[in-house]
């Protein structure tokens, strides 16, 4: 309660400056990253445009370098010299320097985005530099802009004074997926009977930074149930347009959602399903589109992810376990066949007293994606409890 009033505080006042650090970045426009020893002015390799450049260009030291995440620049070993390519352990970010000829917005961005087709000038070839300081962050804050994990960064200059660009801390960055699952509050419920469960209630639960809302879908009296010291059944799902709304046969999202909701209300009489605002697991729509792609150029749905640059799931189950603290909900039984969200859960301190299985036919379409599930993300199969 109150802490939208509370600019003063410095968790909220965090949030925010990442918040809007992260609409300049998707708008293409430069910021600065800062921490105690360090100041760069950075940009998103995929929005930023020849005016972005020229700013960056304006403030900085020397000229910028291009941040890779590792995996993207493991998938796109051709363009770097063999010898400049990592190798060995992964570092946390993959400089290069780019001749003149590449420092200019299609080149940054075919860089970043494997299906973005642009023509490179030939003969140009960038030098792997070592990763500056701030790298960590400055990937870190793109991700957050939900953008593809590539930058453009430059030291800034000496005695500039304060340069009119937004600045936010590099530890405000790398705080801030914990700040904000754990500012999450409950902003609005009312009861929205379903198809499947009559007695539903939505509950919709807002962080500090002002950021997209994420749901209880709440059926029945699992509260009452927790008060009394019982582990209700929840389902974590995290959201899918495509599957959930539109019925995308790529995966199985649709009918799990709407099997998830039944079997709650029909064989317990109650639980709980958090409808996470996690599109992709975790890289966003535009990203699972661009990971579709890839799948369709015969990479699976875990490789198609790293050659994006982002990690095979990007989930925070913090936000599911703050969500189920201010339900009043502790101890839970969860239907899911993904190990990675009973060991997300009880890392936050939920108590998992157990799984119940929730699996769905394939389709023809999606065989192949629920195999790499089984097979690469170590999801379980359903003996007993599936359908
Ligand atoms: N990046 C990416 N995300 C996908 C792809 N297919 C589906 N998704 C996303 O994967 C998520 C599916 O999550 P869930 O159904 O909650 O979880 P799960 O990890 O499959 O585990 P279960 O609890 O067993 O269903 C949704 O956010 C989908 O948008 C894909 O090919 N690439
Ligand atoms: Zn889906």
């Amino acid at each position: 309660m109150g802490q939208t009033d509370t600019p003063a505080d410095p968790l909220v006042a965090g949030l925010r400056a990442v918040h809007r650090a992260v609409a300049e970045l998707r708008r293409g426009t430069p910021v600065l990253l800062r921490d105690e020893s360090h100041g760069v002015v950075m940009a998103a390799a995929e929005t930023v445009g020849a005016g972005g450049l020229a700013e960056i260009a304006a403030l900085a030291r020397v000229a910028p370098l291009l941040l890779l995440a590792p995996s993207r620049a493991a998938a796109i070993a051709p363009l770097i010299p063999p010898a400049l390519r990592p190798a060995g352990e992964e570092p946390a970010a993959v400089a290069l320097r780019l001749p003149p000829a590449l420092l200019e917005p299609a080149a940054l961005r075919s860089y970043a985005d494997p299906t973005f087709e642009s023509l490179l000038p030939p003969g140009q070839r960038p030098d792997r530099a070592p990763a500056p300081p701030l790298a960590p962050a400055a990937l870190a804050l793109a991700k957050l802009a939900r953008l593809l994990p590539a930058v453009v960064m430059a030291p800034l200059r000496e005695g500039l004074g304060s340069p009119d660009l937004l600045a936010v801390a590099a530890a405000n960055v790398l705080a801030y997926p914990v700040d904000a699952a754990t500012s999450l509050r409950r902003v609005a419920e009312a009861a929205v009977p379903l198809e499947d469960a009559a007695d539903a209630r939505i509950i919709a639960f807002r962080a500090a930074d002002g950021g997209i809302e994420h749901l209880a879908i709440v059926i029945g009296r699992p509260e009452e149930l927790a008060a009394s010291g019982g582990a209700p059944l929840v389902r974590l799902h995290s959201e899918c347009f495509t599957g959930d709304l539109l019925g995308s046969l790529r995966c199985d999202c649709g009918p799990q959602l709407r099997r998830a909701i039944a079997r709650i209300a029909q064989e317990e009489g109650g639980g709980v399903l958090l409808y996470l605002a996690q599109e992709g697991r975790g890289i966003g729509l535009v990203n699972k589109l661009r990971a579709y792609r890839l799948q369709d150029a015969g990479l699976d749905t875990l490789d198609a992810n790293r050659a994006l640059g982002w990690g095979a799931d990007e989930r925070n189950f913090l936000v599911a376990a703050t969500m189920l603290e201010q339900l009043g909900i502790g101890r839970v039984r969860v239907m899911t066949n993904n190990p990675d969200k009973l060991a997300g859960l009880a890392a936050c301190g939920v108590v998992v007293e157990g799984r119940v299985a929730h699996e769905i036919a394939p389709n023809g379409v999606n065989d192949g994606y629920l195999a790499t599930k089984a097979a690469r993300f170590g999801h379980l199969l359903a003996p007993q409890d599936g359908n």
